[in-house]
């Protein structure tokens, strides 16, 4: 099976030899998913990386919830089935925020994702990648496939359930569906509902895919290598890394200035040029169009207060003891949004992150991540 690059997926990597903290696991229910957009998803599953043991009366589990492009290895070295070394290595390990020697730490991929759980790109019933078969999906279901997973693991509740972004979705649905199974939780860079400006990125992100005549309707798996949807992959992502930084870090660290090298009046590129062809041909080498479109439709979907009476009776369920994060130069999630979500929540503290990064001041700035989180664990 290969990825919109044509290149093979890196949906199979086993648990790397060597690994000091985790290990790569798989979580098979018998049992098929019943989806909020309706029909249900068979034989599915999700894959999930684990640090620490889970104690005898079950109290140190921890739970933590990846965004949009992120995978079940918060930490670590890149390696065979990890493209990328562990999104959040300063929080996870020996003397972090989330000691395996204390805490049992459970990271899933996210259902619908391409590094691990069944998304598109996994093969369906009869044997041939889902493609555009692949039912849309719900942070709702995602987070229903996550409880199952909490079941098998043997784990009732979890004493913290951190995510940011859309991982910050997911930790909150969590906490509004299944309240008595969350003791803490940490919600970061994240809203309680999608907004206009959120949808309105996100959909030109998909439309820059599907748009993409190498995407084929989203079967395009079988395409020759290549020929996949990278083109519209890239675009996505050159407009999504920017709604992730901030105008003024761009100013700062670019500026005007050509890429080394290249003129721009002579077809050469500006050094920002430069930079966002980078992080479009690093995501086009490690993540799936297809996963990329579905995860994308859930979170423009995502709206807490959705068949509950309004985003303010949701939050109203929540039992946890709750820390909301936001960054103070995210302009895609801005702080009104958490500061929002910190005032429905019963007891909620609000923190801000300092960071000229932007949304991505959440994966950037550790350890101001990992104070919130020691202040959280210690509540
Ligand atoms: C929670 C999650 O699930 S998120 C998933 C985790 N990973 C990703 O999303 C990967 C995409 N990257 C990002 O989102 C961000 O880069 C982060 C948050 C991971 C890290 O942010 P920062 O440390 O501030 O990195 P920054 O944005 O400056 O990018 C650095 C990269 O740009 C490259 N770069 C910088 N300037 C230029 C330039 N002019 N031309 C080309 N490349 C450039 C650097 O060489 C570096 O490359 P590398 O990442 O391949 O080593
Ligand atoms: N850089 C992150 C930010 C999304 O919130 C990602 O790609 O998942």
């Amino acid at each position: 099976m290969t990825d919109s690059h044509g290149d093979p997926l890196p949906v199979s990597g086993a648990w790397r030899e060597g690994d000091p903290v985790g290990g790569r696991n798989w979580f098979r229910p018998a049992m098929p998913l019943g989806l909020e957009r309706g029909g249900v998803l068979p034989g599915y599953q999700i894959a999930y990386e684990t640090w620490g043991t889970l104690a005898p009366d079950g109290s140190n589990a921890v739970l933590v919830l990846h965004a949009l492009t992120g995978d079940s290895h918060v930490a670590g070295p890149a390696g065979a089935g990890h493209p990328s070394p562990g999104w959040w290595d300063g929080l996870v390990g020996s003397g972090k925020a989330l000691d395996p020697a204390r805490w049992f730490i459970v990271a899933p991929n996210v259902l619908g994702g391409c590094q691990g759980s069944t998304g598109p790109s996994s093969a369906g019933p009869d044997g041939l990648p889902w493609g555009s078969r692949f039912p849309g999906l719900t942070i709702g279901d995602q987070v229903a496939a996550e409880t199952g997973l909490a079941d098998h693991l043997g784990v009732g509740e979890w004493a913290l359930v951190v995510g940011g972004s859309m991982g910050g979705m997911r930790a909150l649905e969590w906490a509004v569906r299944e309240p008595e199974r969350v003791r803490r939780l940490a919600v970061l860079a994240a809203s309680a509902r999608s907004s206009a400006d959120q949808i309105a990125w996100t959909a030109t992100q998909i439309a820059a895919i599907t748009s993409d005549p190498g995407w084929r309707g989203g079967d395009y798996y079988s395409a020759r290598p290549g020929d996949g949807p990278h083109g519209g992959l890239g675009i996505a992502r050159r407009i999504a890394h920017l709604t992730y930084r901030s105008e003024p870090e761009l100013a700062a660290r670019f500026d005007r200035r050509p890429q080394p090298g290249e003129d721009p009046a002579s077809g050469g590129r500006f050094a920002v040029e430069s930079y966002v062809d980078h992080h479009a041909a690093k995501l086009v080498r490690r993540f799936d169009a297809g996963s990329y479109v579905r995860l994308a439709e859930a979170m423009n979907l995502f709206d807490a207060g959705a068949g509950r009476a309004g985003v303010a009776e949701a939050l109203r369920r929540v039992t946890a003891t709750t820390l909301v994060g936001g960054v103070d130069t995210d302009r895609l999630y801005p702080l009104a949004q958490q500061r929002a979500l910190a005032e429905g929540i019963r007891g909620a503290e609000m923190r801000v992150i300092s960071s000229a990064s932007g949304h991505d001041g959440f994966l950037v700035e550790t350890e101001q991540v990992a104070k919130l989180l020691t202040d959280l664990l210690a509540a």
